[in-house]
């Protein structure tokens, strides 16, 4: 279908209708410094983006005001074809987009499956409800999601005795043990051994084609082994998209890396 959406901007409806996620004339000002300041940006359904530049680019900022964490001063952000521009976080995260931070906020003195039981829908804010029972069907969720990400040997394993990329690996499947549409992951990598980043890596590629995923990532070795299309930002601004191998020849690029 073609045609625009009114508004302002106004939008094309081809872009809302071909992206799990959309964002057109986005900015957002901290005391009057724009610290986003986005023409258009959208990742299609099920896929797989990298979100890179140097720091203070606009990464996080990008990711929360999708989520809802952070309001756009213009623009219009659509999710799933919905326009949510100014829903509140709680809602935005009601309509399938899961959010999981640099540090793991992974609750210690619970077991790997008890982390998980907390994770399921509705469950989290009801602390009581972590002694009801779960259906067998929420049972064997857990299971293959736990087999998924190789936890299953540490399934009654206290948290705190996770290693920091088992611990990385709970709390992405505590994400997607609710289904989110939308992943939006920061810097999973940091901190990691060779051999968790690699792991890491592949979980991210399995979840893509289920999940759309947006990766906010400094590590270029892990955004190599991501093999996906990679977006630039800096000073707020989108500039350049393509493969890792394409954004890293240009020249505007290398001018934000090495001009800092
Ligand atoms: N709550 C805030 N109040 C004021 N300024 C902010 C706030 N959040 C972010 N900024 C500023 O906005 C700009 C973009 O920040 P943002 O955290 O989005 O960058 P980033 O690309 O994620 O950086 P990093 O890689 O260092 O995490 C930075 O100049 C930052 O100082």
């Amino acid at each position: 279908m073609s045609g625009t959406i009114p508004g302002n901007p106004p939008v094309e409806i081809d872009d809302v209708e071909s992206h799990a996620v959309f964002v057109q004339g986005v900015s957002v000002e901290f005391d009057g410094f724009k610290a986003l300041d986005i023409t258009r940006f959208g990742v299609h359904f099920n896929d797989l983006r990298v979100v890179i530049g140097p720091n203070g680019a606009g990464k996080t900022t990008l990711c929360d005001v999708i989520s809802g964490k952070t309001r756009n001063k213009t623009g219009r952000i659509f999710f799933h074809k919905e326009e949510i521009t100014g829903k509140a976080d709680s809602e935005i995260a009601r309509l399938g987009v899961g959010r999981k931070f640099q540090t793991p906020t992974v609750f210690d003195s619970l077991t790997v499956y008890e982390n998980m039981e907390l994770a399921l829908p509705g469950r989290r804010p009801v602390f009581k409800n972590l002694f009801g029972k779960e259906t067998s069907e929420q049972r064997d969720k857990i299971i293959t999601i736990l087999r998924r990400v190789h936890l299953i040997e540490a399934i009654n394993t206290p948290a705190k005795f996770l290693s920091h990329g088992q611990r990385q690996w709970l709390e992405i499947s505590m994400l997607i043990v609710a289904e989110p549409k939308l992943l939006l992951v920061d810097e999973p990598a940091a901190g990691l051994t060779d051999k968790e980043t690699e792991l890491t890596a592949e979980l991210l590629l399995e979840l893509k084609g289920n999940h759309t995923i947006i990766v906010i990532e400094h590590d270029m070795e892990f955004v190599r082994r991501l093999a996906s299309k990679v977006t630039v930002l800096n000073e707020g601004k989108l500039l350049a998209e393509g493969t890792i191998d394409e954004v890293s020849k240009n020249p505007e690029v290398i001018e934000a890396y090495l001009g800092r």
